[in-house]
């Protein structure tokens, strides 16, 4: 079988004249988590729309397990567990009820409510009406509630949306704990890039429905960029010098700045310091992750 549960091609979607998501090729791995990122109104939820046979695509296609979307949308939904919105519960009915309702729908075993609480850490409160539910437990149902049936992959839509950092925090570790107890891949959309940071192996980043980077966490990572700020006398002299050696420095504040991917502070004190400058002060600093989301997905850019 195919190395990707998920894999689109040129997938596209217009809304009018709209495009809403551009061409975009996923390829999720198995048994991993994947982290869909990208600003609000990125086109992350129309994806997902899309990925479920939602939302019919412009132009392009979805395969999951392998097999196409178009051809074969109930055979791979049957094995596709989604939250996509805020679940919406009968409040007056228990966790137990609500998951029995959604459970003959699906026609899956009753054996497998007690199954999906358990994951989900709400056997204790089965019994308890789900309207004295905090968010974060009515969304831990809700994952539960795509787990009915024991899907092969997950897919959910901001699961940690107006969560409190404890709900966060549960929600999180449940969704790290899914491929390693129960075999799941996990393909899960956010905003936020510390949340998905913490969970996910691979990630996909979106900007004006484009996938503007995909691959795994470190490779993310290796986009970081070094920034060298530098005291040195004469600093008029010293650009040029520098310059010559074809580094890219511009002068900000009377100090001279370097920003570039792979750049050692130490080769370019050196270089200063051989030909005759005096280097008061040298400093450098990396990207951390955010900031290379952050410039990534820059408006501006
Ligand atoms: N049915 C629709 N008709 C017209 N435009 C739409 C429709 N659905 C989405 N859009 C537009 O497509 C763009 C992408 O929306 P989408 O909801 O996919 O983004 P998103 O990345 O999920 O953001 P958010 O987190 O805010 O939902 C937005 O500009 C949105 O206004």
């Amino acid at each position: 079988m195919n190395q990707y549960i998920i894999e689109t091609n040129k997938l596209s979607k217009k809304f009018g004249n709209f495009i809403a998501v551009d061409n975009i090729n996923l390829k999720v791995p198995k048994g991993e988590i994947y982290g869909f990122l990208g600003p609000n109104g990125a086109g992350k939820s129309t994806t997902i729309r899309m990925l479920l046979g939602l939302v019919r695509p412009t132009n392009g296609n979805v395969t999951i397990f392998g097999k196409p979307m178009k051809e074969c949308r109930l055979e791979i939904l049957k094995k596709v567990g989604s939250m996509v919105e805020y679940p919406s519960y009968y409040g007056h009915l228990t966790a137990y009820e609500n998951l029995d309702l959604a459970r003959r729908i699906l026609e899956v075993d009753q054996k497998e409510i007690d199954r999906v609480l358990e994951i989900v850490k709400l056997t204790d409160v089965k019994n308890k009406a789900v309207k004295k539910f905090s968010l974060g437990m009515k969304q831990r149902l809700g994952i539960a509630q795509a787990l009915l049936g024991n899907p092969e992959l997950l897919i959910l839509d901001e699961p940690t949306n107006g969560l409190d950092p404890s709900g966060i925090h549960e929600i999180r570790d449940l969704i790290c704990s899914l491929p390693k107890t129960q075999g799941i891949t996990v393909f899960v959309s956010s905003h936020i890039l510390n949340e998905i940071e913490l969970i996910a192996n691979h990630v996909g980043i979106m900007k004006k429905g484009k996938l503007i980077f995909q691959g795994t966490i470190d490779e993310l990572k290796g986009k970081s960029r070094t920034e060298i700020r530098m005291d040195v006398r004469p600093a008029e002299a010293a650009l040029k010098q520098l310059t010559t050696k074809g580094y890219t420095v511009y002068q900000k504040n009377g100090l001279l700045n370097i920003q570039d991917k792979g750049i050692n502070p130490a080769h370019i004190n050196r270089e200063l310091v051989l030909n005759g400058y005096d280097v008061y002060q040298i400093s450098s600093q990396h990207d951390t992750i955010e900031d290379i989301f952050l410039h990534l997905t820059d408006e501006k850019e």
